[in-house]
């Protein structure tokens, strides 16, 4: 529709979507008064959790009780658990090197670990199996249906467990996952109300002992925000970690630079790097930024509603008013996939943010303005963290230090593996991919 009616259509009787980069900050600005769409946020049945809230001032208090723990400082102090997990699915993944391991699983479970008190353990699972993780992108692509048939989620929410597992896997995932963030939540509420001042914060304990009005402060309140916190935050990393991990196993000259600019950091034995020491490295940076381009983050539409302005945006000399109360929004894909910011947008070339260009305006992965994403320093930490350590324990035949603990290979892996096909609100992979998949040649170096 945009190639044939330009950059503002009115894509449906109720909604206007644009595809010109230079707008994408108006529509998401960091000030004003600005609502999300009700019939967006309704697919995921959880219209209580911060993320789903569509009023405006009433977002700004659910987030103003959550700000505190996803800030630089607060990133900081989780850095040395998420280098424990990492170096251990690192190890595990050499452990288990007697056939394709599949990579996009051991991140997967990596994500979730560290999702908050979770205990899932999931990195110690041989095959890596992530049942939240499968359980997140289930309930995400069937927010397609469920924004037409909203009744879908509570009715799934309300099914015992015995025939949620006669009905689908995936379904059974999604009720033991939220049954499960639902005891972890009515647990932090008695443990809070029996010791006020336990110093045990998990995200629950936080927001109970936070200054929000009571009505705030419920078991089913704070179970939707924990699903929808803990399943944006595994399906959006691991995905990232992988697409960005594929290109670079798929490019012996990327790998070849990654690898001299993370050998030379200053590491004692058997310590991980720091983030500080890490998060200056520029050609990691640039892996990170196109590995974050192309696995896109949301891929949904984001709606914005203005409820009582009407939105004027301007580009290249002309002008186009949105009326108050209608729903605007513009895709990350098509930011990402421009090609006139981004030359051959399918090819990974981390040298584009190199080159002096002044890209990151463009990388509008965790979105923008005031319902940008609230996990974006905890996902960089990830990022950083993860590619560091692993590609400093891994080599590939052609490409290895000689220290490495092993060496990985991708095993019948291509791009297709990695294409979108579709949106599922995250990215849509063609049905039947096996994942990225690695086989793994253990080495007798030891150095991580
Ligand atoms: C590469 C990793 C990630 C990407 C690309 C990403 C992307 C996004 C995007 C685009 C949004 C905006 C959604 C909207 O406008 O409706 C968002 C919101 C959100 N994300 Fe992330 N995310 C990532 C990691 C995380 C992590 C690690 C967490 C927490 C554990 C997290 C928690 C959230 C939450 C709670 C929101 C809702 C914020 C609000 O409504 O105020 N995300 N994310």
């Amino acid at each position: 529709m945009h190639e044939t009616y330009g950059p503002v259509v009115r894509i449906n009787p109720y909604e206007i979507h644009v595809n010109d980069p230079a707008l994408y900050r108006q529509i998401y600005p960091f000030n004003g008064n600005i609502d999300k769409w009700g019939w967006f946020t309704r697919q995921f049945g959880i219209p209580e959790s911060t993320f789903a809230t569509v009023d405006h001032h009433l977002h700004r208090l659910r987030r103003s009780a959550l700000n505190p723990l996803f800030s630089k400082q607060s990133i900081v102090k989780f850095e040395p658990r998420i280098a424990v997990k990492v170096t251990k699915m690192v190890q595990n993944i050499c452990n288990a090197s007697s056939g394709p391991v599949k990579l996009s699983a051991a991140y997967a479970a990596l994500a979730t670990d560290y999702s908050f008190d979770l205990d899932s353990a999931c990195i110690d699972n041989v095959d890596f199996a992530s049942m939240y993780h499968d359980a997140a992108l289930a309930g995400s692509y069937a927010g397609n249906l469920a924004k037409h048939f909203p009744v879908i989620f509570p009715l799934i929410r309300k099914l015992p467990i015995w025939l949620a597992r006669l009905l689908k896997s995936e379904v059974a995932f999604f009720v033991e996952f939220q049954n499960h963030i639902g005891e972890l939540v009515a647990r932090a509420s008695s443990e809070v109300k029996s010791r006020p001042v336990d110093t045990k914060r998990t995200i629950f304990h936080h927001i109970l002992r936070s200054d929000l009005p009571e009505t705030e402060k419920s078991v089913e309140r704070l179970t939707q925000d924990g699903v929808v916190t803990v399943a944006a935050g595994i399906m959006t990393t691991a995905w990232a970690l992988s697409v960005t991990s594929f290109h670079i196993l798929s490019q012996p000259n990327v790998l070849q630079k990654l690898k001299d600019e993370l050998d030379v950091i200053n590491v004692a034995a058997g310590e991980a790097p720091c983030l500080a020491q890490i998060e200056r490295l520029p050609y990691l940076t640039a892996c990170i930024k196109e590995g974050l381009r192309l696995s896109h983050g949301v891929t949904a539409r984001l709606s914005r509603v203005r409820p009582d302005t009407d939105l004027v945006l301007s580009s290249g000399g002309q002008q186009w008013t949105v009326p108050a109360g209608t729903p605007v929004s513009m895709s990350s894909v098509l930011v990402h996939m421009n090609s006139d910011i981004f030359e051959n947008p399918h090819s990974f070339n981390p040298e584009r943010w190199l080159a002096g260009k002044n890209l990151d305006q463009y990388l509008v992965a965790f979105s923008s303005g005031s319902r940008q994403c609230i996990g974006m320093n905890l996902a960089y930490a990830e990022l950083y963290l993860g590619l560091a350590i692993f590609f400093r324990a891994y080599g590939t035949p052609q490409v290895h230090k000689g220290n490495e603990i092993g060496l990985v290979q991708l095993f019948e892996t291509s791009d297709s593996d990695v294409e979108m096909i579709g949106d599922g609100n995250v990215p849509m992979i063609r049905p039947d991919s096996k994942g990225i998949r690695i086989t793994v040649m253990p080495t007798s170096g030891i150095k991580m």
